[in-house]
């Protein structure tokens, strides 16, 4: 059904500098966090951090839903301020095969396989080339500037202090217009306090009549403290309806799994459909939405406490199936996909990840600090109308854009390569990395640059960055942003990562960005949840570890000033994330994790549906677009260290002792998959060719393989 997903979404709120608790933190927990640091950080007053506390505790969704529907139906019609280049990006065949098919195993000659791999990686969407290098000044403004002014607002005041100051103690004071977007809660659903802003007066006027430019804004806010109002009401209703769950004090997490309810007195009025039931509503075509809204509302509840409110003979699993097949249609996800996000989290903070999927991330950028300074490009983009402000205290170039009379990916200033168009969380692998100038790096899967670009610019121009993407087509832009960013410390290349280190190797660090499912974008890619199967998850977490295996393989041990590999990816399942982390640290006894450096993000999982991973998992850090106000996002950090050479090993079984690197110790580093588990995935790609050549293809040995975390999950 999906119809959820197509409701159009409000615009983000800002991103919040986000302090976390160490630890997983229970539902109480989680609430307070959000609490003390995202609301605090946003200046909210302190009714807000009670009510964000009450929706993060209480299953408290369907409201969130109604609230923000209502909200969603209020921004229909309203153009997006800021035009955001995120144009999934194109996967032109090329001669050396199609798009990221690429980056697979036997798999080139197959034109249904190419298709499917299309759709397979997500490839982060950021910035593209367009093509200019030349001086800001040669540019002829005065059109645009024109063309610009009757949208275009007050003008933003920046305090730009001194010059002297440092760049990381954020010189930008940026007095700015109010933008409403700025004063949008982080929390999905705005409330009365957070739209009040003493011009109640205001917001109730002029509601009839046309929409010009002079009331605009007023209208807008009407409308926010109407949604607001909404919310509101529906919250203290819930808040009444849980008013007799909440004696008993469990949470979410602690709930237990298959006890039966006594059944409360909410419970009655609600009756839990059976699996028959179930299948005949789907026959005749699925509930409408608010049967699916309700059912949602109820299951929550129930599973909040679950002892106290469910149905007499119901089983927890039964309202968790009911559930995860509502959360399906009402999102508009595929059922296993449904099933394996929903996992991921206790019950109503997964109905907040879902939720947080349906909106927008805020639109960012990073200043290139290899053309300019923070603070001067926020002033020159100021002065063209763009409402901006510092990400926060992580990050000394990060801005977050509110709103712009300009398109952002076509400014001057972007067309010199001033900045790049870039989602936060993609800064956070770089500055876990931290490159070093001087330094040899890889970025073993780069395209289309936005970290390679800011490598080259924290190592100052100096040193090399191998940039190397398996997609020929997407090196392209890979080149061209390196050019319009100015970085003359890049080499591109195009090989498959599994090759390196016999390619080249030795390098004090190496950034494995990874092609993955992309469920930490699905706002920015919906077609995410239909087009992800469990053999995509299979197949991807396969290739990841193996390129994992080469990656290290690539750092030098002995390097000086690093001897570090950072994996990341825009994914939040365990398949693509821990399982991958854990399989390098068993397969590779001579690297450890270290600590991210990270300020923020909760720990990986060290155990997860049955499966233990080590206990150093914890080092890692996950990231989520509910919690961080962020795309979902997983970042890994590990330390070379040299390897203990086992008696009459063969020098030449390392991948990349020939050529340039043939002084580098590799121990014996010959990447050494699972050959058990490669030998299934061989015989199922070659199955694939064959059928996809019209042979005849032989029936299979083995079962099809399946990915690690799935089998986990079902143990
Ligand atoms: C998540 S994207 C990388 C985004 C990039 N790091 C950035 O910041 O702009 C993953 C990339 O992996 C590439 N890729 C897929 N399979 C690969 C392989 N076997 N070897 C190297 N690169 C591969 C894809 O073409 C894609 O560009």
């Amino acid at each position: 059904m999906g119809r959820r997903a197509k409701n159009k979404q409000g615009d983000p709120s800002p991103l919040a500098e986000v302090k976390e608790n160490a630890g997983r933190p229970s539902q109480k927990k989680l609430g307070k966090r959000k609490a003390d640091d995202v609301d605090s950080a946003n200046k909210r007053p302190a009714k807000k951090v009670k009510e964000g506390e009450a929706r993060t505790d209480k299953p408290s969704k369907p409201t969130a839903a109604k609230g923000r529907a209502t909200t969603a139906s209020k921004n229909e019609g309203k153009a997006r301020p800021v035009k955001s280049k995120s144009k999934k990006p194109s996967f032109e065949d090329d001669a050396e095969g199609a798009g990221c098919s690429e980056g697979w195993e036997d798999v080139e000659d197959d034109g249904d396989l190419q298709q499917h791999a299309k759709t397979l990686f997500h490839e982060d969407d950021e910035d593209e080339f367009v093509g200019f290098e030349g001086d800001l000044n040669d540019l002829d403004l005065d059109g645009a500037d024109e063309d610009d002014d009757l949208l275009r607002g007050p003008a933003q005041e920046l305090d730009l202090g001194s010059d002297d100051e440092e760049e990381d103690e954020l010189p930008v004071k940026l007095k700015s217009k109010k933008s409403k977007q700025a004063d949008r809660p982080l929390k999905i659903i705005p409330t009365m306090s957070d739209a009040s802003s003493g011009e109640s007066d205001e917001e109730e006027e002029d509601e009839d009549g046309p929409i010009t430019m002079k009331n605009i804004e007023a209208r807008s806010r009407a409308l926010d403290a109407r949604a607001a109002r909404e919310a509101e009401l529906d919250l203290e209703e819930l808040q009444q309806a849980e008013l007799a769950g909440e004696e008993d004090g469990d949470d979410f997490a602690d709930a237990d799994m298959d006890e039966e309810g006594e059944g409360g007195e909410d419970s009655e009025a609600f009756v839990l459909p059976t699996a028959e039931e179930r299948e005949e509503e789907k026959k005749r075509g699925g509930p409408d939405v608010h049967t699916v809204q309700r059912r949602m509302r109820e299951c929550v509840r129930v599973l909040g406490n679950f002892k106290k409110l469910a149905a007499k003979g119901r089983s927890r699993s039964e309202y968790v199936q009911q559930l995860i097949s509502d959360i399906a249609s009402y999102y508009g996800y595929n059922d296993f996909l449904a099933e394996k996000l929903f996992q991921l989290f206790p019950v109503a903070e997964a109905i907040e990840f879902f939720e947080a999927n349906e909106v927008p991330r805020p639109v960012t950028i990073r200043t290139n600090t290899l053309r300019t300074r923070r603070r001067d490009l926020a002033q020159a983009l100021i002065n063209r109308g763009v409402n901006l402000e510092p990400i926060g205290k992580w990050t000394n170039v990060g801005l977050q854009v509110f709103e712009s009379s300009v398109p952002i990916g076509a400014t001057p200033e972007y067309l010199a390569g001033h900045y790049m168009l870039q989602a936060a969380s993609s800064f956070l692998p770089v500055i876990a990395l931290s490159p070093q100038p001087g330094e040899r790096v890889l970025d073993m899967a780069s395209a289309p640059g936005g970290k390679t670009t800011h490598m080259a610019a924290l190592m100052q121009n100096t040193g090399v960055v191998f940039a190397n993407d398996a997609n020929k087509a997407r090196v392209k832009s890979l080149t061209a942003n390196v050019h319009r960013l100015g970085c003359k410390n890049v080499v591109v290349c195009s090989y498959d990562g599994r090759e390196f280190p016999k390619v080249i190797g030795g390098f004090d660090r190496v950034l494995l960005d990874a092609p993955c499912s992309g469920t930490g974008v699905i706002s920015k890619d919906a077609s995410v949840k239909t087009n992800k199967s469990e053999r995509d998850f299979a197949l991807l977490s396969h290739l990841q570890k193996q390129l994992i295996l080469c990656a290290i393989d690539s750092v030098a041990p002995d390097s000086k000033t690093g001897g570090y590999l950072v994996y990341s990816t825009c994914s939040v399942t365990v398949d693509e994330n821990e399982a991958v982390v854990d399989y390098a640290l068993r397969k590779r006894p001579n690297v450890k994790l270290v600590d991210t450096g990270l300020e923020f993000g909760r720990p990986g999982y060290t155990s997860y549906r049955g499966k233990t991973f080590s206990d150093k998992l914890s080092l890692t850090r996950r990231f989520y677009p509910h919690v961080h106000n962020m795309d979902g996002f997983y970042v890994a950090k590990f330390k070379v260290e040299k390897r203990a050479k086992v008696k009459g090993e063969k020098d030449e079984a390392a991948g990349g002792t020939k050529g340039v690197d043939a002084d580098v110790d590799m121990g014996d580093a010959s990447p050494a998959f699972d050959d058990a588990e490669d030998q299934q995935y061989i015989e199922e790609n070659n199955r694939k060719r064959m059928r996809a050549k019209g042979l005849r293809v032989p029936p299979r040995t083995k079962p099809a393989p399946v990915a690690a975390g799935t089998a986990t999950a079902a143990a």
